[in-house]
C-alpha cells in the first residue's frame, strides 16, 4: 500500500529529470553556454566569459527550468577529446549541440562532427537542439542559413531545431530550452531510459 501511494505520490509531485549532453566542437562556446544556463536558470552565477578556459574534463550543471530538473554536461570539443562523447550517449536524454556562427572555415568540421554523433546507435532517438551561437557578432551566420548547411531536416526518427543564441548575452537561450524540455517529455527515448531506470531498480 505504501509503496502504491508513494509511487502516485512520485508521479504527482516529482519533477522529471533529464540529462543533456552539451556537444561541438572547441571553440564553439558550450562551457560560456553552460555558465549562462546557471545565471538564468540557478541561483548561482555563472562564470563570466573571461574566466572560462577550454575544457578537458567533464563541467556538470543542474538547474530546474519548466518544471524539470535538467543535468547538463558539457565535454571538450578538441579533436583528441571527441571520443569520450560517446561515453556519456546512453544516459543522455537529448544533445545540445553549440556551433560558432561566425567561423564559417569551421562549418565542415562541426557538420561531420554532428553527423558522427547522430550516427551513433546510443543516442537513437535523442532529439537534437542545435544552437547557433555568437548571433551578437556581425559576421554570424543565420540560424536558418547553418540549419540548411547542417541538412538536420533529414533526421527522421528524432526531433531537431535549430536556434540563434548569443551566450553571452543569453538572446534565445530560454527559447530553445523550452523547445528541448518539450522535445525531451514527448519523446520515445525518455520513455526508454525511465524503463531502464525502473528496470535497474527492480533488480
Ligand atoms: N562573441 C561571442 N563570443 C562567444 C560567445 N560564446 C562564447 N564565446 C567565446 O568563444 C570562445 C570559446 O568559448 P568556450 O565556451 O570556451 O568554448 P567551448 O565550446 O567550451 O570550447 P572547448 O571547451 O575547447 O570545447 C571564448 O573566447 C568565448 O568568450 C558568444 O555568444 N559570443
Ligand atoms: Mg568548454
Amino acid at each position: 500500500m505504501f509503496s502504491l501511494l508513494y509511487g502516485l505520490w512520485k508521479y504527482l509531485f516529482s519533477k522529471a529529470e533529464f540529462h543533456v549532453l552539451i556537444l561541438g566542437i572547441d571553440k564553439a562556446g558550450k562551457t560560456t553556454l553552460l555558465e549562462k544556463l546557471k545565471t538564468l536558470y540557478s541561483d548561482v552565477e555563472g562564470l563570466p566569459p573571461d574566466r572560462i578556459v577550454p575544457t578537458v574534463g567533464l563541467n556538470i550543471g543542474r538547474v530546474e527550468a519548466h518544471k524539470s530538473k535538467l543535468i547538463f554536461w558539457d565535454l571538450g570539443g578538441q579533436l583528441g577529446l571527441r571520443t569520450i562523447w560517446e561515453k556519456y550517449y546512453e544516459e543522455a536524454h537529448a544533445v545540445v549541440y553549440v556551433v560558432d556562427s561566425a567561423s564559417n572555415t569551421r562549418f565542415e568540421d562541426t557538420k561531420s562532427a554532428l553527423e558522427k554523433v547522430l550516427r551513433h546507435p546510443d543516442l537513437q532517438g535523442a532529439p537534437v537542439l542545435v544552437f547557433a551561437n555568437k548571433q551578437d557578432l556581425p559576421n554570424a551566420v543565420n540560424p536558418e542559413e547553418l540549419s540548411r548547411f547542417l541538412e538536420l531536416k533529414n533526421q527522421k526518427d528524432r526531433q531537431s531545431r535549430v536556434q540563434g543564441i548569443s551566450a553571452y548575452d543569453g538572446s534565445g537561450i530560454q527559447e530553445g530550452v523550452l523547445w528541448l524540455v518539450e522535445a525531451m517529455r514527448s519523446s520515445k527515448r525518455t520513455e526508454l531510459l525511465q524503463r531502464h531506470a525502473e528496470a535497474a531498480v527492480t533488480l
